[in-house]
């Protein structure tokens, strides 16, 4: 699903004006009847609505939804904020529609709500384009301060919320949940505005899909379409090296969970035959745990240059796909290493956690890792990589300029996981919930990747197929589990579960 900016979803309105028989007021009845049919199917008949109308087309929707849940026989209070001079069109010609209003010029006249209801937020939706002051924004606080007695929706944006700027510091409507129409925007996506949105619903209002389908977006929302466009099914008459060798290279003394976990998830990836390199001290560990894997280790206590038969460092290229980084730690041989890796290996790769924390300290190893390769640092690694910013407007700006300078994608761990490609696209992805917030879970993620590369996927396949599959596994977990007790190995075993579900 392609993810538009607020310039973009205004074309999208013009589009379908001109080319529907349908006028900007009809647009905004149908966007309206959405709304109010979502929130009585929702809320009921039963409770008061307090309905908070803008000046400009957000405050439209906000009159209409008033006169249609008003025509029901809803009890219906609807409040015009005039933050501006003048009304916009649609919104004038629904205030001659629906005249019952209170109007608000300041502060003090803000209502008092007695009855615990439902609070509608049409004050401002898209057209904001700077930080909302003044009293008006004191209204906003005032909606804030409601919240904790009544249920704040939000028509289309929350009042404050710029669509695709940062609004950190601003003024911003606390919605439980928000009535996004058609698209998901790109605030949304973004951990710093996560409360302000709440619960997001996505309703359809019958914008033109061709234009849709032609105007071009650097971000996009991951979906089963683009999942099942990926996929590939196994050939009937594969063997075991079809699917390629993958080597994990993960674990040092205290660490070897990391390698236990993306090994396995690197096997239930689907990659045929998978070795994993580990210190000594694991051996007994990974054969007993992982028996399918086949194990490498190491003179040292963590990677080094230093290893045992039958595996040395040159035999590196010999594997279809390489990960690296899961608890190796951050030993100077460790780096060494690495960087000799980096020397010999010359096909995409995955890099995580410590192989990415050594690349922070040595900065000069980011020009060496094969080109497409995919990097998978948290907030807390990426901005060692990379530094830190304002906001995470910037950091996604920061983000996508780093993988088209390096040529490599890289995943930005979250909730929504944001990858950004070599050719300025990211995509977000969407499966995945907090259970999948404890330690594990991003040496699973390793283990995918790797194992998506060595079976043949192409790097961007392999990235947006594995966070889909990853995601998807923790959810699939939770039915059974629940959030609180779901440990990184769970999504392992759900992983085949997950792979049925983007198969039916
Ligand atoms: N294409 C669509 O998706 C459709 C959009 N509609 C609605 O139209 C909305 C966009 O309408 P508009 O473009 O009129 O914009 P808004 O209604 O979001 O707000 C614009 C109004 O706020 C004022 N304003 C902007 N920034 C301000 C600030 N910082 N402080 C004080 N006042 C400020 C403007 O002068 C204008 O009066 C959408 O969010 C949606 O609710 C619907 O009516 C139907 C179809
Ligand atoms: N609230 C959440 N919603 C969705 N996915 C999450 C959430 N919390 C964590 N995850 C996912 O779990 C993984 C955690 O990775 P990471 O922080 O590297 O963990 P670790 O280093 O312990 O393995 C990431 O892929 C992340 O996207
Ligand atoms: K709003």
């Amino acid at each position: 699903m392609k993810i538009l900016s607020a310039q973009q979803i205004r074309e999208a309105d013009a589009y379908t004006i001109e080319h529907e028989p349908v006028s900007s007021l009809q647009l905004m009845e149908r966007a309206a009847a959405e709304c109010a049919g979502w929130l009585v199917h929702t809320f009921g008949e039963a409770l008061p609505y307090y309905i908070f109308c803008g000046m400009g087309n957000n405050g439209g929707d906000g009159l209409v939804i008033a006169r249609l849940l008003h025509e029901a026989g809803l009890s219906v209070h609807a409040y015009m904020v005039h933050h501006s001079g003048k009304p916009s069109a649609d919104n004038a010609a629904n205030q001659e529609r629906f005249p019952d209003v209170y109007h608000i010029h300041a502060l003090p006249e803000f209502p008092d709500l007695p009855e615990a209801g439902i609070i509608v937020d049409a004050i401002f939706g898209t057209g904001l384009s700077r930080p909302v002051e003044g009293w008006t924004a004191g209204i906003l606080h005032k909606l804030n301060d409601l919240g904790t007695k009544h249920t704040i929706v939000s028509i289309d944006m929350p009042s404050g919320l710029m669509a695709d700027q940062s609004s950190l510091h601003a003024p911003c409507v606390h919605a439980r949940y928000t009535l996004s129409f058609e698209f998901y925007k790109l605030a949304f996506l973004l951990p710093e505005n996560a409360a302000r949105a709440g619960s997001v619903e996505v309703l359809r209002i019958g914008l033109h899909p061709d234009y849709t389908a032609t105007v071009q977006t650097p971000y996009h929302l991951t979906d089963g379409h683009i999942i099942r466009t990926i996929y590939q099914p196994r050939d009937p008459f594969a063997h075991k090296g079809t699917y390629g060798h993958a080597l994990v290279i993960a674990g040092s003394h205290g660490k070897m969970g990391a390698a236990i976990l993306a090994t396995k998830a690197c096997l239930r990836a689907g990659a045929g035959l998978v070795s994993v390199h580990v210190p000594q001290c694991g051996y007994n560990i990974l054969q007993s745990t992982v028996p399918e894997a086949m194990c490498v280790t190491d003179e040292e206590i963590t990677f080094s240059s230093q290893f045992h038969e039958p595996f040395r460092l040159h035999q590196a290229p010999e594997y279809a796909a390489i990960g690296i980084g899961p608890g190796i730690g951050t030993h100077t041989a460790t780096a060494g290493a690495l960087e000799k890796l980096l020397q010999l290996y010359h096909k995409p790769m995955v890099l995580d956690a410590d192989a990415l924390n050594i690349i922070s300290a040595y900065p000069a190893l980011l020009a060496k890792i094969p080109e497409d390769s995919i990097l998978t640092p948290h907030p807390r690694e990426f901005e060692r990589l990379f530094g830190a910013t304002d906001n995470q407007f910037d950091r996604l700006r920061l983000l996508s300029a780093k993988a088209v300078e390096l040529r490599l994608y890289i995943l930005l761990k979250g909730r929504y996981s944001a990858m950004a490609c070599p050719d300025g696209a990211v995509y977000f992805n969407p499966t995945g919930n907090p259970g999948m917030a404890t330690g594990g879970s991003g040496d699973v993620l390793t283990g995918i990747l790797t194992g998506l590369l060595s079976q043949g996927y192409a790097p961007k396949a392999a990235l947006l197929l594995g966070a889909w599959l990853h995601g998807l596994a923790g959810d699939q977990a939770v039915i059974d589990i629940s959030e609180e007790a779901l440990v990184a190995e769970d999504i392992v075993y759900y992983l085949g579960q997950a792979w049925l579900n983007i198969q039916k």
